[in-house]
């Protein structure tokens, strides 16, 4: 037995020593010293992630240029395009001093040694791979951008999340449009950071990722940018792998975080169904060290820009390498999403007596996540959407969400096209107490702290709605205990429905 377990244990040390080998390798090599870096997409990633970047390395001169005009104006104002916890006091901190927001792209990838690709891989919406591909088409004309305007060697950095194997497409553009004589090195180097969270995430990562060619050129570029990172990052948790591994491993993590998401969510059915608790499932589940206590939160299914695009390109990806039943596992993560949001509404629906035509409902949260007023993929949206097929009058309530964003995805095509019959049925309040005047039913859609007990005042939401008052509860962050007391009819997420726990009771 201590025979089978020496052997493990030097088995997982030789994957540790290879590991940690690869990754000092890159930076003992001759190397150039980046002295200014141009960041192609001013989004939620370029943005913040090339504004720690200047803000940890000030003899660094770091642009981010964007095509949009008005979001590099937002971004040179003192209200910023994207909201995220700690994000003005960085910019602030070194904007106009080695930090440039600017719409002039050509010239910061001539003065660039170095030069981040952040820009939208959107999922395809047409032609072949429609709905499950990612659209390139932004990637290959930032590639080309830059093989047509530089006059000097370049590293050029995937930041974008892409399919495995892109950087070789871009190599392939880049050397077949350069100028003579230009040389360019190619790195992918994934961002891992969550909105909401996006400055701690990288300030302090878990880890940063660079994949190169094993070459010596290859080696040598990974090295520059290991030496950005290595401005405020511990070496040793900068990772340096090949390209693939390196653009592979970003989707696999998604789509791995996804999958605990969906798996609880699953598990959030059976709760409901037998009385089991799924707070209580995931917490025990959790402190097995093996599993982890983080991403176990059930909830009304998982949104954001990021989640659904990388496990559908990676479902896409599994079919063209003729793997349908590796794409069938990845794909069910997604299914498992779309069910969970229909549950909770046909949980709703059931629970207001099977018809919900006239009633109000207030939607407290349209943002896919707390701290940040980014909508994309929200589960509101697809809620919403729900209620209004059910002919409910819906009240709309976020922090941090502009209206007019609102008013765009509901509008998005395919949803509805017609403002003015939307607006007859759907309204937007600026507090969460206007929302819940006169309705039928609050539903807790985004995990915002002021909608926790201790921040909103539920005896005067209960005072000003209809009876039987009604919560839903798609975040599990209510103390059912307390609302149940002052009167209101609760349902959460995973919990079992109304009285099951009296009609569970045999002692
Ligand atoms: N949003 C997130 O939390 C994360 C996103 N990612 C990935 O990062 C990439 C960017 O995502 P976001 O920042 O969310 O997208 P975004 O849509 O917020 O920003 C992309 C920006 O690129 C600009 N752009 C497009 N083509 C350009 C060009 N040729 N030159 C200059 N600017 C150009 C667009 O105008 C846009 O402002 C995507 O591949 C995404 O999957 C990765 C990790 C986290
Ligand atoms: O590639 C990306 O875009 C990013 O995607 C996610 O980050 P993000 O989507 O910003 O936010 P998450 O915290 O992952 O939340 C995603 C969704 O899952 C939901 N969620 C999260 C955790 C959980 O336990 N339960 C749950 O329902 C959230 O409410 C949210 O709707 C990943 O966490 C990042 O590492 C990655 O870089």
């Amino acid at each position: 037995m201590e025979e089978v377990l020496k052997n493990v244990k030097s088995s997982a040390s030789g994957v540790a020593a290879q590991r940690s080998s690869r990754s000092l390798g890159a930076i003992d090599i001759p190397h150039k010293k980046v002295e200014k870096i141009c960041c192609l997409g001013a989004g939620y990633v370029g943005g913040p992630t090339c504004a720690v970047i200047a803000a940890r390395n000030p003899h660094v001169q770091v642009t981010i240029v964007d095509l949009n005009a008005l979001r590099i104006a937002a971004w040179n104002s003192d209200d910023l395009p994207i909201y995220e916890p700690g994000l003005d006091e960085v910019v602030k901190s070194c904007r106009g001093r080695n930090l440039f927001f600017s719409t002039d792209v050509d010239k910061a990838i001539i003065e660039a040694d170095l030069i981040f690709v952040s820009v939208n891989t959107p999922t395809k919406t047409q032609g072949m791979g429609a709905g499950f591909a990612a659209d390139l088409g932004y990637v290959e004309s930032a590639t080309r951008h830059i093989a047509k305007v530089a006059q000097g060697d370049k590293i050029v950095v995937e930041k974008s999340t892409v399919p495995c194997r892109t950087a070789q497409s871009m190599r392939f553009i880049l050397e077949a449009n350069a100028r003579p004589g230009i040389h360019f090195d190619i790195l992918s180097n994934p961002e891992f950071l969550a909105e909401g969270t996006a400055i701690a995430d990288l300030m302090n990562p878990d880890r940063v990722l660079i994949g190169s060619l094993n070459t010596e050129a290859g080696r040598s570029a990974a090295a520059s940018l290991v030496d950005i990172y290595a401005g405020w990052i511990k070496r040793e948790q900068i990772i340096t792998t090949n390209l693939w591994s390196s653009e592979l491993t970003k989707l696999a993590a998604n789509a791995m975080l996804a999958q605990r998401i969906s798996s609880i969510n699953a598990l959030s059915a059976i709760c409901e169904a037998t009385g089991a608790d799924v707070d209580e499932v995931s917490y025990a589940c959790g402190l097995d060290t093996r599993i982890g206590p983080k991403f176990l939160k059930a909830s009304v299914g998982f949104g954001g820009s990021c989640f659904q695009k990388d496990i559908l390109n990676l479902v896409y990806l599994s079919e063209s390498l003729h793997l349908p039943e590796v794409a069938a596992y990845w794909k069910q993560v997604v299914e498992m999403n779309e069910y969970q949001k229909k549950r909770f509404v046909n949980r709703i629906i059931s629970c207001l007596f099977n018809t919900l035509t006239g009633k109000k409902i207030a939607i407290l949260g349209f943002a896919f996540k707390k701290d940040t007023g980014d909508t994309r993929e929200s589960p509101a949206i697809t809620l919403c959407k729900y209620l209004r097929a059910e002919r409910a009058n819906v009240a709309i309530y976020d922090p941090k969400v502009a209206e007019s964003q609102i008013w765009m995805d509901l509008t998005e095509p395919g949803i509805t096209d017609d403002l003015a019959k939307l607006q007859k049925q759907i309204s937007i309040a600026d507090s969460a107490y206007a929302a819940c005047k006169g309705a039928d039913a609050v539903v807790v859609c985004t995990e915002w702290d002021e909608f926790r007990n201790t921040r909103l005042d539920y005896r005067k939401v209960y005072e000003m709605m209809n009876k039987p008052a009604f919560i839903f509860d798609g975040r599990l962050i209510l103390d059912q205990k307390e609302l149940e007391s002052i009167g209101f009819h609760v349902e959460m997420i995973g919990r079992p429905r109304g009285n099951f726990e009296t009609s569970m009771q045999w002692e």
